[in-house]
């Protein structure tokens, strides 16, 4: 059955621009989050997105305005009575994904697939909640998803070989680049990337250099876009610490332990850009 209606729950960064870019190709998008100050905040950030297109020419006021009318807000996971794939963006969290997927195994119909953008989480596990796990699969966007042109596509453990096809299907449609992997923690994305980061708050910690140096050292020296500590900033803090811990706790082994001041900075609530202030502080 060919995709048409799509759920998003979570109206944060990466679930505002999942919906973002499946309003801008053609799906019905259904923003799901727990309070409408969420969705509020998810569409004013679509609107500044899609605003920021006409005014560089890239789409008319008119092509804007019908995104905008495919997109309307949910603050009931039982809206998913008509889609035809959800994708979970909420908080790197297992008894948030699994109660969210319990519910939606309910709720959406029997031929839906359930996806979750999960950073880290194992998703044979967010699929053992529900009585479909051959339907369930990992679509991990980049962040910010409107730019960046990967999804990682990551098979559970029952994932259908269907599924996994459907999934390629509208991720190109989504004009992305699908890239396959198997269920393991961190994936290959963060199992490389989040190391880096957290190698790079322990040599903060250390007083090896100051977070200029550090972000300077890698942007100009590795070619990297962004320095260490301003991608953790930009990808949350809070993120990046579930990340380690999934890492640590699913590999068992030290070398991913988090550095203690990333526990400092998300016990004091300096989580990155999204709360004003991380590693740098934003206005
Ligand atoms: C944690 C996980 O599970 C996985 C992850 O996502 S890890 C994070 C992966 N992402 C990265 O590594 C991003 C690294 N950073 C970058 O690639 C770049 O710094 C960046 C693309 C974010 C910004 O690029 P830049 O050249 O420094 O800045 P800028 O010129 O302002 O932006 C470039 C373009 O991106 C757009 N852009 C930047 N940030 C954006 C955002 N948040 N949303 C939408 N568009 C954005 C800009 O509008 C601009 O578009 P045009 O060129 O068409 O005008
Ligand atoms: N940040 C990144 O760079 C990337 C993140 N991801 C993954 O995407 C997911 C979301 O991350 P991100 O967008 O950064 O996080 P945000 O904190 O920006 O957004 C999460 C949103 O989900 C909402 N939420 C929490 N619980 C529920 C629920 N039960 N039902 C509906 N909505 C809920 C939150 O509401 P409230 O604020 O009220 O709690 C918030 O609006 C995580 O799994 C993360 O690992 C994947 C790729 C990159």
């Amino acid at each position: 059955m060919a995709i048409q209606n799509v759920m998003v729950i979570g109206a944060g960064q990466m679930g505002s621009g999942i919906a973002q870019v499946c309003a801008q190709s053609g799906f019905n998008v259904k923003l799901n989050d727990m309070k409408q100050e969420a969705y509020d905040r998810g569409i004013a950030t679509i609107t500044k997105n899609l605003s920021r297109n006409v005014e560089k020419g890239r789409m008319t006021e008119e092509e804007k305005t019908a995104v905008l009318g495919r997109i309307s807000s949910s603050l009931d996971l039982k809206d998913a009575h008509d889609a035809d794939i959800v994708i979970e963006a909420a908080v790197e969290n297992m008894e948030i994904k699994h109660s969210i997927f319990k519910t939606l195994d309910e709720v959406a119909p029997k031929h839906a697939i359930l996806a979750s953008n999960t950073s880290s989480l194992p998703i044979t596990e967010i699929a053992a909640a529900t009585k479909r796990p051959e339907q369930v699969i990992g679509m991990h966007f980049m962040n910010p998803v409107p730019v960046m042109k990967l999804v990682e596509i990551i098979r559970g453990l029952a994932t259908t070989d269907e599924v996994y096809k459907q999934v390629e299907e509208m991720t190109v449609k989504l004009s992305k680049t699908p890239v396959e992997c198997n269920d393991f923690p961190g994936f290959v994305s963060n199992r490389i990337l989040m190391p880096m980061i957290n190698e790079a708050i322990f040599t903060l910690q250390e007083g090896v250099a100051t977070k200029e140096a550090i972000d300077d050292i890698m942007r100009l020296g590795m070619n990297h876009p962004m320095g260490p500590l301003q991608l953790a900033d930009f990808i949350g803090l809070d993120t990046c610490l579930y990340i380690m811990e999934v890492l640590h706790d699913g590999f068992g082994d030290s070398k991913y332990r988090p550095s203690p001041l990333l526990r400092q900075y998300v016990k004091a609530g300096w989580l990155g850009k999204k709360t004003g202030r991380g590693f740098y502080e934003y206005s």
